[in-house]
């Protein structure tokens, strides 16, 4: 039996920080961001359904979709935000399920689903276990800020439009504080993933 973990949490909270601590662990990790870039590249049906509900005014020169110019549309209108939701998320499920499967039946012990939105997108029962990487407000604004370059408005923006971190963190079998150093987070999160019997012997 191969036990799913779903770690999440706020953006910027941390998640990819964790993610690539439990890569080094040698734990397989299954990205929904990434796979929501991989299924807006030209060519692919999301990319033409994207066009055509947000025009070509989102495009860079080179064809693919100006990922700036598409977040501050969404981030700051939230029919615009769900219509490019019913658009991706989708197409990130169905590769998410396909790549988890291929991984169940090569007989991984663990495998990790690093999704941001996996309450607000109701897909808790996909895990067995919910691993929340907390961040309070104001270094999650500071980092986010400091990250992507956002004014202050941007960063607020981004984080309204998803689940306060604190109703995240009462819903999760275990969280990881991420408001101190690095080496804090890789004890608490090698802490938890023994209790679960998650790594290789
Ligand atoms: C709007 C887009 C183009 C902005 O791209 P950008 O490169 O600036 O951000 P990136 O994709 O790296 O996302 C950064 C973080 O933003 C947050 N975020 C992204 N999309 C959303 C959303 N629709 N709702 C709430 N938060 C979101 C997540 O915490 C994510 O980790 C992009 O985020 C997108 O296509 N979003 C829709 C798909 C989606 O929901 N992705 C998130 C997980 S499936
Ligand atoms: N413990 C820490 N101490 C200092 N900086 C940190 C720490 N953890 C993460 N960071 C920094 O904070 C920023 C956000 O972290 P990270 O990218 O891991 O978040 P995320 O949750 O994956 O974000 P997103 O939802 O946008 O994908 C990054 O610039 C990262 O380097």
């Amino acid at each position: 039996m191969t036990l799913t973990i779903g770690l999440t949490g706020g953006i910027a909270s941390g998640k990819s920080t964790v993610s690539a601590m439990m890569r080094e662990l040698g734990l397989p990790v299954i990205d929904a961001d990434e796979a929501a870039r991989a299924v807006v590249r030209p060519g692919e049906d999301a990319y033409r359904q994207i066009v055509a509900a947000f025009g070509p005014g989102i495009l860079q020169t080179n064809g693919e979709i100006d990922r700036a110019k598409l977040g501050a549309i969404v981030f700051n209108d939230e029919e615009e935000r769900k219509k490019l939701n019913a658009i991706v998320h989708p197409a990130v499920r169905q590769k998410m399920l396909a790549e988890k499967e291929a991984l169940v039946r090569s007989g991984a012990k663990t495998v990790v689903l690093d999704i941001p939105l996996l309450f607000e997108s109701g897909l808790t029962s996909w895990v067995d276990k919910v691993l929340v990487v907390y961040v309070d407000d104001d270094i999650q604004l500071r980092r986010l800020m400091e990250r992507n370059g956002f004014t202050e408005e941007e960063a607020r923006a981004r984080i309204r439009a998803q689940w306060p971190l604190a109703e995240k963190m009462k819903r999760a079998d275990a969280v990881i504080n991420n408001n101190g150093t690095r080496e804090e987070t890789r004890r608490q999160l090698l802490a938890i993933l023994k209790q679960w019997d998650a790594l290789e012997k």
